[in-house]
């Protein structure tokens, strides 16, 4: 069995396939209840008949064999329905918690690209909408689809003893209005993807404004953000209404054509029972059966519309959701041991999707325990390269190496465990204080978490919260300050104990005294490793053994800090704008 989901991408039925193939037996069970208890259910029909001519054929007729036959239906009707019901419970249930795993998992493994591009409560939304779309439909062809189908047949069968012309009539009818329903419903398809598509939309926008709230409050916006929400709901209530009002349609030609052929049955009925050739009970079963029949092909044309209308929204999900990871493991791929984290850019190219070139014949070495701060204006490459370092995306041309071995030819997980970052908006997880800490090595014990807290600069104010370690920080750490959620990102990094640090301006949060605080916890966890630090405020790289000032993706001064004073460039002008923005504000004070 695959277990790359994108071969799926395109084939919703196989995805529902090979959920069932991974429990044929418990799935095996449910269908013989379900053949059992609709055979049982047309049999109901058939007693009654038995027990109708038993009853009518005079005195001397014994209606007993026809009663007892009549109850073995009407028990075996009720109780496999429920016997089917019993196992769907938890076979169904299990169908629809495997695959929420599994797309949640390939989720996970998509490139930071993918992430770019989407909004997260869409992609959320469509890992739940896909999995109840597949737990509907495994119901709905249990409870509505397969039984209408062995209905039409079991009925049609037990006709055919009363007139096999009849039989061939209705056999051929209910064909001609299943052909008509299926096609109907398939031809419905678009219109109830429309539908998907609007829904998935509303939820995304949802997701996207309520995470947002501050940034909407700030500036104002809630007015605007209802209007716009407004907009999406109403395109998502058009697209509903079309799709239902297919629907109807389809339903109401049925419907019409179940009158007809109801009363042409019905009349053809008591035509033979004038002529001398059927009994009142046939002409109860033809009633009976008739109506079975038609009403079960009525049934079925719900549920196959139902049915399209998941299968749109399983498809519409899959094709979002399974689209190929970006950044696989290269097929040779082996793990990266990393000793003293020497790190080469050998003429490096990169552009972001869809985006213009960054780095162009980028080349660069970083000797191992060297202290490198990267500078220079905005929009540089400074973060682009951080990410490049970790193999967040594919390069167009050229290698990076991590102690002579291509990171591209490394596995995940020793790239991970040779590079601790620590990322300039710092994200915790809405969890305790100590698994935020934990992060980063899951196998730390309680005492190493809090060395790693209090080496950070944590243990102060850890203590003073009500819950200490098992304080819950809230969505992405609300409920700590800028300055204490950096400090656990580096209390995470001294937990880590990884050869190579990458931070992204670590300590811009922090105020004076706090910087001052954790200066030394820095120094202690940048001994002996080789450091990557982006740096806005260029005092920070002071006692740095290296400065790289990146302009427009090139790399246009490197040297020591000193030697970089001593020339009139790019570095010079960034520290002599510094100051100057530094005594501004202090007159200004
Ligand atoms: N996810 C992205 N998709 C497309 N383009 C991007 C993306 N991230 C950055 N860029 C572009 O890449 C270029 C380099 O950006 P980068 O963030 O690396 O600069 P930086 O030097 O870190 O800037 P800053 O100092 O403002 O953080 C910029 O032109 C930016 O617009």
């Amino acid at each position: 069995m695959p277990t790359d989901l994108c071969h799926y991408r395109d084939r919703p039925l196989a995805l529902i396939g090979r959920s069932i193939a991974r429990r044929p037996v418990a799935h095996g069970f449910i269908v013989v209840a379900v053949l059992g208890a609709v055979f049982c259910s047309i049999g109901v029909q058939y007693g009654v008949k038995r027990l109708v001519d038993s009853l009518t054929g005079g005195p001397a007729g014994d209606p007993w064999p026809a009663y007892l036959l009549l109850v073995g239906f009407i028990a075996g009707d009720n109780l496999l329905w429920r016997a089917g019901g019993w196992i769907a419970s938890s076979v169904f249930v299990r169908v629809t918690g495997d695959l929420r795993s599994d797309l949640f998992r390939h989720l996970t493994g998509h490139a930071p690209a993918y992430f770019a591009d989407r909004l997260p409560g869409a992609l959320t939304g469509r890992i739940t909408a896909a999995s109840n779309a597949v737990y509907q439909m495994e119901t709905m062809f249990a409870w509505n689809v397969l039984p209408p189908c062995v209905a039409t047949f079991g009925a049609i069968g037990f006709l055919a003893s009363v007139n096999g012309t009849m039989a061939a009539c209705v056999a051929a009818a209910a064909g001609l209005v299943m052909a008509a329903m299926l096609y109907g419903s398939a031809a419905g398809a678009p219109l109830h993807g429309a539908f998907a598509d609007a829904a998935a939309k509303v939820d995304g926008e949802m997701v996207d404004v309520v995470g947002n709230m501050q940034l909407v409050r700030t500036f104002g916006a809630i007015g605007r953000e209802h209007r716009r929400f407004d907009g999406a709901v109403a395109d998502e209530m058009r697209a509903r209404s079309r799709s239902l009002r297919y629907l109807e349609t389809l339903r109401t030609a049925h419907a019409l054509t179940v009158v007809a052929g109801t009363l042409a049955l019905l009349a053809w009925a008591i035509l033979l029972w004038r002529a001398g050739r059927a009994s009142p009970g046939d002409v109860v079963l033809v009633c009976t059966l008739g109506l079975a029949v038609l009403s079960a092909t009525r049934d079925l044309a719900v549920a196959l519309v139902d049915v399209a209308q998941h299968f749109a929204r399983l498809a519409e999900a899959l094709r979002l959701l399974l689209s190929p990871h970006e950044m696989r493991d290269h097929p040779q791929a082996s793990a990266l041991v990393a000793r003293g984290a020497r790190m080469t850019f050998e003429n490096v190219a990169f552009a972001y999707p869809g985006g213009a070139q960054v780095f162009e014949g980028f080349s660069l070495d970083i000797a191992p325990g060297q202290r490198v701060g990267l500078a220079g204006p905005s929009g540089g490459g400074k973060s682009t390269l951080a990410a490049l370092a970790q193999r967040m995306y594919p390069l167009r041309q050229g290698r990076i190496l991590i102690d002579g071995h291509d990171i591209a030819h490394a596995t995940e997980d020793s790239l991970r465990a040779a590079i601790a970052f620590v990322p300039q908006d710092t994200a915790l997880l809405n969890r305790t204080l100590m698994e935020n800490i934990r992060y980063g090595r899951p196998d730390a014990s309680d005492e190493e978490v809090w060395a790693a807290a209090r080496a950070a600069r944590c243990g102060g104010f850890i203590e003073r919260l009500p819950a200490g370690l098992d304080t819950i920080v809230g969505d992405r750490g609300v409920k700590l300050s800028g300055g204490q959620r950096q400090r656990i990102a580096i209390a995470r990094a001294f937990l880590k104990n990884a050869p190579l640090l990458i931070f992204d301006e670590a300590t811009s949060a922090l105020d004076g005294a706090s910087e001052e605080a954790i200066r030394g916890a820095m120094e202690t966890l940048m001994a002996g490793r080789t450091v990557i630090m982006i740096a806005h405020r260029i005092a920070t790289l002071r006692a740095f053994d290296r400065i790289l000032v990146l302009q427009s993706g090139r790399l246009v001064e490197d040297g020591a800090p000193d030697q970089l004073m001593a020339r009139d460039g790019l570095y010079r002008r960034l520290v002599r704008d510094e100051i100057d923005r530094l005594n501004e504000k202090q007159s200004a004070a």
